[in-house]
């Protein structure tokens, strides 16, 4: 059992409400209300923006260059990857970077990226790694559960697909294997229920994120 499997063992029913969220079962039946997948992209593209910062943050904290070049990685699938599936998807609607770019942010968005950014700034870089894996993980497997439901006219295929292919399984593979190897230098039992909690308090964050998303169709109807 690697480190991530026992941090969700430890804390399975926050996960699980996270990665089973309706918000997500809704996506991969295709029934979401397309204003609640607008809301969510568009915040997601501020959270994005955030997160690139967090990972910034995980190379100033690196003492090793492997560990500098994890997140650069992980960095780089940000930029030059993932905020473009988001600005793809919102051209459809006639929104432009810009137009995301100067969007206000959630509180639930606040939350979540600026819990992330403090763990990495009050805490070491094995904190920061466990504050971003439930978001960079936790994306793959609710990409991989969903791809098998895939048809040709989902009205969520090309995210889904997006997230289940090679290139971002490659990016949460590899942050699960550097997650496993920071715990190895730096975990003691005396940490161990600290981490735990930050683990915790990110799913919980990623399931209020959902729920923002379910509660903007909530209001637009
Ligand atoms: C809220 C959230 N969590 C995780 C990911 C995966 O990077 C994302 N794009 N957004």
């Amino acid at each position: 059992m690697d480190i991530f499997d026992r941090l969700r063992q430890a804390t399975l029913a926050d996960w699980t409400a996270y990665v089973e969220h309706p918000f997500v079962r809704e996506l991969g039946a295709g029934t979401l209300p397309q204003a609640a997948f607008r809301t969510y992209l568009e915040q997601d593209y501020l959270f994005l923006i955030q997160f690139a910062r967090a990972n910034a943050l995980a190379i100033y904290k690196s003492r090793t260059l492997a560990d500098m070049r994890e997140a650069k990685g992980t960095l780089g699938a940000i930029l030059d990857d993932e905020m473009h599936l988001h600005v793809r998807l919102c051209a459809r609607w006639g929104m432009t970077r810009d137009d995301l770019e100067r969007a206000a942010e959630h509180p639930a968005t606040v939350a979540y990226t600026r819990f992330v950014l403090d763990c990495g700034q009050s805490g070491d870089l094995l904190d920061l790694n466990a504050a971003l894996a439930p978001c960079v993980i936790g994306y793959a497997e609710i990409a991989r559960a969903l791809a098998p439901s895939l048809h040709d006219d989902h009205p969520y295929r090309e995210w889904i697909a997006d997230y289940a292919g090679e290139a971002y399984q490659g990016v949460a593979a590899r942050a699960r294997g550097h997650l496993d190897r920071l715990a190895e230098r730096y975990l003691t039992p005396a940490r161990l229920g600290q981490v735990q909690e930050i683990f915790a308090t990110a799913c919980r964050l990623e399931a209020d994120f959902w729920q923002m998303g379910l509660d903007s169709a909530r209001r637009a109807h």
